[in-house]
């Protein structure tokens, strides 16, 4: 397997009056071609900082870079000029977000804000814009890939005329516009609806496998990323630590967080046994805790883990783990 993403020792800071916080500390993870890739932390870990980073979409200020690289086809996306971003952002990487909503403009048609992303993917391309009629016939086709339909209606339909899950629908339609080779998708289910939650996630596996996608997929929820990913990285307060294949994660859990996150999620072959929260909440990055991000919540924890950072160390084959005590 080639990689297609290569995260290495990437640390992002946002500046403000209170100080610098340190959002991303040393992430370090490989995408290969391909693949399905899942990151799940809780909220305000550093994960939509993280996919926003491969598309230079962290407005900077205040974001600012302290190290590390990031290279998509062997190429470093952090020293790449605006005009080769531009050109790689949905036609090599697209992304789709949370809240559909507020990626729609609710005053043009489908059809109009469709064509302008199919025409804007020809410029970026450098090649011949295709004029509006063939954009559109293209749209009509994407929005069927996408399984809604009478598509014709919904060209002519405005943002607000569609439940949340067929803009999210649409949104992953207008994200194939460029063919692109790796998506992104960042809590693309967590504002839907509970059935439309899992429609949209089963539409998301079926095209990257009949498309061959490689796919990085972000969510709090353990179970929305298992369902999709072969393989799970966990982040905790801007850290990776624990990056496995999704059955060994879920039965054999090594880093102490990532144990507690799974003993979190109810087990509904066995209701008897109440899910255990992880007690503690994440800590400010604008003065994280000393060596080990997760050693104030943690009841392993000994002062090496709050004077030495762990590294993230290979514990088992094609398993890493980022904790001074895990054992396989
Ligand atoms: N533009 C910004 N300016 C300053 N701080 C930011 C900015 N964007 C994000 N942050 C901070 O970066 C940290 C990580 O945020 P991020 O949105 O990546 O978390 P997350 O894990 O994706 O959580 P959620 O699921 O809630 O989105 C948070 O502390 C957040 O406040």
């Amino acid at each position: 397997m080639t990689a297609l993403l290569e995260i290495e020792e990437y640390r992002l800071a946002f500046d403000s009056f209170d100080g610098s916080a340190a959002v991303l500390d040393g992430i370090d993870l490989t995408i290969e071609a391909g693949s399905t890739l899942g990151i799940v932390g809780e909220s305000g870990c550093g994960k939509s900082v993280l996919a926003r980073s491969l598309l230079g979409l962290n407005p900077s200020p205040p974001a600012r870079v302290a190290s590390g690289q990031i290279r998509f086809e062997g190429r470093d996306l952090l020293t790449l000029r605006p005009a080769a971003m531009r050109a790689l952002r949905g036609r090599r990487i697209a992304m789709i977000f949370q809240d559909p909503a507020s990626y729609l403009n609710p005053v043009l048609s489908i059809a109009t804000q469709m064509e302008d992303a199919i025409r804007g993917q020809d410029a970026a391309a450098g090649g011949a814009v295709r004029a509006r009629r063939a954009a559109r016939a293209h749209a009509h086709s994407l929005l069927g890939s996408v399984g809604l339909p009478d598509p014709a209606r919904l060209l002519a339909s405005y943002p607000h005329q569609l439940s949340g899950g067929m803009r999210q629908r649409v949104l992953i339609a207008m994200a194939l516009a460029g063919d692109p080779t790796l998506l992104v998708a960042d809590e693309p289910t967590t504002a839907l609806d509970v059935t439309v939650q899992a429609q949209v996630l089963a539409l998301i596996a079926e095209l990257v496998r009949d498309r061959g996608l490689t796919l990085m997929l972000i969510s709090h929820d353990l179970g929305v990323i298992a369902a999709a990913c072969a393989r799970i990285v966990v982040m905790y307060a801007g850290t990776v630590v624990e990056d496995a294949p999704t059955r060994a994660l879920l039965e054999h859990p090594l880093h102490p967080y990532a144990q507690g996150l799974i003993a979190a999620v109810p087990d509904l072959d066995r209701p008897e046994i109440t899910p255990r929260g992880i007690p503690g909440s994440i800590p400010s990055l604008l003065s994280p805790p000393s060596g080990c991000r997760f050693h104030p919540r943690c009841d392993r924890a000994t002062a090496r883990c709050a004077a030495e950072k762990p590294l993230l160390r290979e514990l088992l084959p094609g398993r890493r783990v980022a904790c001074h005590h895990a054992t396989p």
